[in-house]
């Protein structure tokens, strides 16, 4: 985690933590209507708290002001997904960066954050790697080093849908333009790709959420957004060109019937926006690559996940 916060701020990213989100952890988790009447009845914040997704929209605020802005923190999903690759707390890095014009740039921060991250890690804590390196994934070492060596391979969406329709094997989905690419989908793709980190980028407009930039490719065809995909864990990181545009964000979130609870957002593109773009990497799932540890409830130690929060 150091590490991490480290390299953000060599970069000469701020650091900042989303308060107003991490308050809302103390709070018992409710339904969105139990939420709504309880505050009714309660005037905390007279308005419903939920445990935050993502720190995202916070940093796109500060990064307005301060240009290049990172959280790390807990982020929480309420996925019924009881897979070795899932948690419903989970902690993520995320940064945001203004000025950025395309997708590249975006992808570039992200390799670099995942290099200088894990080859910081392995010579400042040489002995904890080992004991992973030799006693839990003995072949990872060597396939870490090469990765660290050679850049990663970008493919887009189209063409990952066209990988996959041409491969022998059969899956369970059917891999189908416009539809979310599956975890079996996913490790097929690495595996063509020889088994290395994979950036796909402009996925279809309607798999992906609201803020992301309209790449204008058709009528709402894709959006820039980038997924980076590893060998055995699948999504790594995700991020996007964010809409800075007023009327692309305005008719997306009308007619998604969303205006009103995002009308700040709105604001900040209104009072003045610049293009900017950003992207999370999940820190449990980073610990299981890097570590070769096959159960991300492994790499934390107190794994919250649907029907379970012991402690
Ligand atoms: N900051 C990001 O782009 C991460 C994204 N909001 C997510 O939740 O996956």
């Amino acid at each position: 985690m150091l590490v991490l916060r480290r390299k953000k701020k060599e970069t000469g990213c701020c650091d900042l933590y989303s308060k107003a989100d991490r308050l809302t952890w103390i709070f018992y988790l409710q339904t969105s209507q139990e939420a709504k009447e309880s505050a009714e009845k309660n005037h905390f914040f007279n308005v419903p708290t939920f445990l935050t997704v993502s720190g995202q929209l916070h940093l796109e605020a500060m990064a307005g002001a301060f240009t290049h802005v990172f959280t790390f923190g807990p982020t929480f999903r309420a996925e019924n997904s009881q897979s070795r690759r899932h948690l419903a707390e989970f902690y993520m890095v995320e940064a945001e960066l203004s000025f950025t014009e395309s997708l590249q740039d975006i992808m570039q921060v992200m390799e670099h954050l995942f290099k200088t991250a894990t080859s910081t890690v392995f010579s400042k804590c040489p002995r904890d790697v080992e004991l992973f390196h030799k006693y839990v994934a003995p072949a990872q070492k060597g396939r870490l080093e090469q990765m660290l060596k050679n850049k990663f391979v970008t493919i887009s969406y189209n063409e990952a849908v066209e990988i996959l329709k041409q491969a022998s094997q059969t899956f369970t989905f059917k891999p189908e333009w416009g539809c979310d690419l599956q975890t079996e989908h996913e490790k097929y793709l690495v595996k063509h790709c020889g088994e290395v980190p994979v950036f796909v980028i402009n996925y279809p407009y309607d798999l992906k959420p609201f803020y992301m930039r309209d790449n204008e490719d058709g009528p709402q065809r894709t959006v820039a957004a980038v997924d980076l995909l590893v060998p055995e864990i699948g999504e790594l990181c995700g991020g996007s060109l964010r809409e800075e545009r007023l009327p692309f964000l305005e008719s997306r979130l009308q007619r998604l019937g969303l205006t009103d609870s995002y009308q700040w957002y709105l604001d900040l593109r209104k009072f003045g926006s610049v293009p900017h773009g950003g992207f999370g990497m999940g820190f449990e799932r980073y610990l299981q690559y890097i570590l070769g540890v096959d159960n991300i409830k492994d790499v934390i130690p107190f794994p919250r996940f649907p029907h379970s929060c012991l402690l």
